[in-house]
């Protein structure tokens, strides 16, 4: 065995450098760049960028459509910086807080020449940081001695693409029982990602037969939902709600997957709320902050089943996506068991955008 770290342990390095504020070096056969995160970058940083060359600003098409910049690649949009443009500008395209007070940048110019493969994959790894889905790019030689004589990561294009895009390997860690207040006979179990992303969970109700459809639900994190008691969505009353039904049925299986806000992150959820202080939808709000409507990947539940030994369930959902992934990834779902619950005047206009644009059944 060797004591180098594998291309896993190179990503779960990377997402910490990009959340730090390091860079890292991204490489393909032909190519190199240095990306560092434009959420976390510095002025010092920005200086030391500039002087290895004219710095790219790589956004998602998704962004690109608020600032009206012109996308040449199916996803992505990369944007000449021009020379003696500060930070604040640089920060400002990729984070749309200011938007409404100065909504002209521009007038920007995309990069349309050049393989984007090296641009995809530092927007992919600000997402999996989860940070704001921005990464500012130099192009560098010799990619190997310079990570090596700067203390970076090296990221090689070919072999980290396609890990990005697997659902991780998840291993049980521990579990214990625990007594809730649905039902005294609860059982929590914690799940490992092998990419060192984070844990998730399963409550286990009672003990389900593992020849029969299990009552399950698929539960995505919500702290201000969950936790808080938020108004402005459904989560906390759907989550008590499938847990009393789990105990009042005397079984049942709880997957709590940590992908808070759809998979963008507390923070980037917290930007899409203020967004939506501003008049624009949950939809919407995703969007102009650079992301899809839902970044979540739902394999995960479906992987913490197999691995507690169930192959079909009745879901708990109002979401179609839910049920044909499970049904994609070898969950039969015998039976849809709706979970309408926790409608009140503030989050009114979320559970109709979610029904119109998300196709939820409601
Ligand atoms: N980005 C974003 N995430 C949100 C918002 N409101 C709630 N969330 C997150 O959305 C997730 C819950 O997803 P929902 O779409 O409400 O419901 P669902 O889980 O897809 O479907 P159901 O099974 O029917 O509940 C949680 O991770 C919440 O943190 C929002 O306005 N913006
Ligand atoms: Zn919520």
């Amino acid at each position: 065995m060797s004591l180098l770290p594998t291309m896993i342990e190179l990503l779960a390095r990377a997402r910490v450098d990009l959340r730090m504020g390091l860079p890292v070096v991204i490489q393909d056969e032909t190519s190199a760049v240095l990306a560092i995160a434009v959420e976390s970058l510095t002025t010092e940083r920005l200086i030391e960028m500039r002087t290895l060359g004219n710095p790219i600003l790589a956004l998602t098409a998704r962004r690109a459509q608020t600032l009206k910049a012109n996308v040449y690649d199916d996803d992505i949009c990369r944007v000449i910086v021009p020379d003696g443009r500060p930070l604040g500008w640089i920060q400002s395209l990729a984070d749309p807080s200011d938007d409404l007070r100065s909504p002209m940048k521009g007038p920007l110019q995309s990069q349309r020449s050049g393989r984007p493969n090296l641009a995809q994959l530092a927007i992919a790894m600000t997402k999996s940081a989860r940070l704001l889905p921005s990464a500012l790019l130099v192009t560098i030689n010799n990619p190997s001695d310079f990570a090596a004589s700067n203390g970076l990561t090296l990221l090689d294009h070919a072999s980290t693409t396609p890990l990005l895009d697997e659902s991780s390997p998840l291993h049980p860690v521990a579990a214990a029982r625990l007594p809730i207040e649905a039902s005294q006979a609860g059982r929590l179990h914690i799940f490992r990602p092998e990419d060192g992303n984070e844990e998730h969970y399963a409550i286990e109700i009672g003990q389900p037969d593992r020849n029969k459809p299990v009552l399950s639900r698929l539960h995505s994190a919500c702290f201000t939902g969950d936790v808080l008691g938020s108004l402005k969505c459904d989560c906390g009353p759907q989550l008590q709600g499938a847990l009393a039904q789990m105990g009042e049925e005397g079984t049942g299986v709880l997957l709590y997957l940590n992908q808070e806000g759809r998979g963008i992150g507390l923070a980037n959820k917290m930007r899409a709320y203020s967004l939506q202080d501003q008049g624009f939808d949950t939809v919407e709000a995703n969007h102009r902050l650079g992301f899809e409507d839902d970044e979540r990947d739902f394999r995960l539940g479906s992987a913490i089943l197999k691995e507690l030994g169930f192959s079909s369930v009745r879901l708990l959902t109002n979401n179609p996506n839910k049920i044909a992934m499970m049904e994609s990834t070898g969950i039969a779902v015998a039976e849809h068991v709706p979970l309408k619950v926790g409608l009140n005047p503030f989050n009114e206009n979320y559970l109709a955008t979610k029904a119109a644009k998300s196709g939820h059944m409601l």
